[in-house]
């Protein structure tokens, strides 16, 4: 219904749309409230982080195993409200295998930590929801090495694509999990991406906002994050969604600049393979 001007949009995500990207990129500003920022950073459990080279990260409910399977459980309850009822209302999943999150990754960067560019692995569905919590950092989106910029990229090719890709990466090495490193050697050829597209480009995450990240965000490019202590000239010309953000200003008064402080990123997921049974195994053994 989307071709009549006299209707209303009917996808509520369009309005959020990153500009200067393929339409795989959603920033939501203001996403949980303050009250609820604060609940969940309190409720984050400070026994569970595995030390990575450059930031803290923890697995929830648990790491995927070796065939990166997903060991049914519960998510805990802070993790599940408010966002993933909201998640849900946008219809953000409604594409995946789950047609929910089973799995969070949550990231801890403190000032001049950073990963690398990667991409996220085939472990799981195309759809990447981040809440940032605590601090402002830039994600930075660049092209696949390998990638080709003159191909067909036309709207219909574009549009043919995200239409009969189902849910699921595809090809993808990493998982963003253990290993920050991007194999170039992956790569494959780009059908999305020409000069209409401002790429490279910096996304800014504010506390309390949501991110989605889908489909070519995945096959195409790599995201990253400096590890440096200050985001510099920041500004509409540098920032995707700067005219999506909640306080432009905060950056403009500092001489487009953004100061790093502790910032932690929740990343919601739909584990493709999940196995019941594993579970009920494990727990069988953890009675004895
Ligand atoms: O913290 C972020 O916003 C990005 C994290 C990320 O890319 C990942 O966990 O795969
Ligand atoms: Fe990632």
């Amino acid at each position: 219904m989307s071709g009549s001007s006299l209707l209303p949009d009917l996808d509520p995500l369009a309005a959020f749309r990153v500009p200067f990207l393929p339409p795989t990129f959603y920033y939501i500003p203001n996403f949980i409230s303050e009250e609820e920022e604060i609940s969940i950073l309190q409720k984050i459990p400070s026994q569970r982080w595995v030390t990575l080279s450059h930031r803290r990260l923890q697995a929830h409910p648990s790491t995927l195993t070796a065939s990166n399977t997903l060991l049914a459980a519960p998510l805990p309850p802070y993790l599940v409200n408010p966002v993933i009822e909201r998640l849900k209302a946008l219809k953000v999943f409604k594409n995946t295998p789950h047609k929910e999150p089973n799995h969070v990754l949550i990231n801890e960067y403190k000032k001049r930590e950073g990963i690398m560019p990667h991409e996220d692995g085939s472990a799981y569905a195309d759809v990447v929801a981040t809440v940032s919590l605590g601090a402002s950092i830039c994600l930075e989106i660049t092209q696949k090495p390998g990638n080709g910029h003159n191909e067909d990229s036309s709207r219909v090719e574009r549009e043919k694509k995200a239409e009969g890709k189902s849910a699921g990466g595809k090809g993808s090495k990493n998982d963003g999990e253990d290993n920050d490193e991007y194999e170039g050697a992956t790569a494959t050829p780009s059908q999305t991406h020409a000069s209409q597209y401002k790429i490279p480009t910096r996304i800014l995450q504010e506390p309390r906002s949501l991110l989605i990240t889908t489909l070519s965000a995945y096959t195409d490019l790599l995201h990253g994050i400096s590890p440096i202590g200050v985001d510099e000239n920041l500004s509409p010309d540098t920032v995707a969604n700067w005219f999506l953000l909640a306080e432009p200003d905060l950056f403009e008064e500092a001489g487009g600049k953004n100061e790093r402080s502790t910032r932690i990123s929740l990343t919601y997921r739909d584990v493709l393979k999940v196995s019941s049974a594993a579970s009920k195994v494990l727990g069988g053994l953890g009675k004895r």
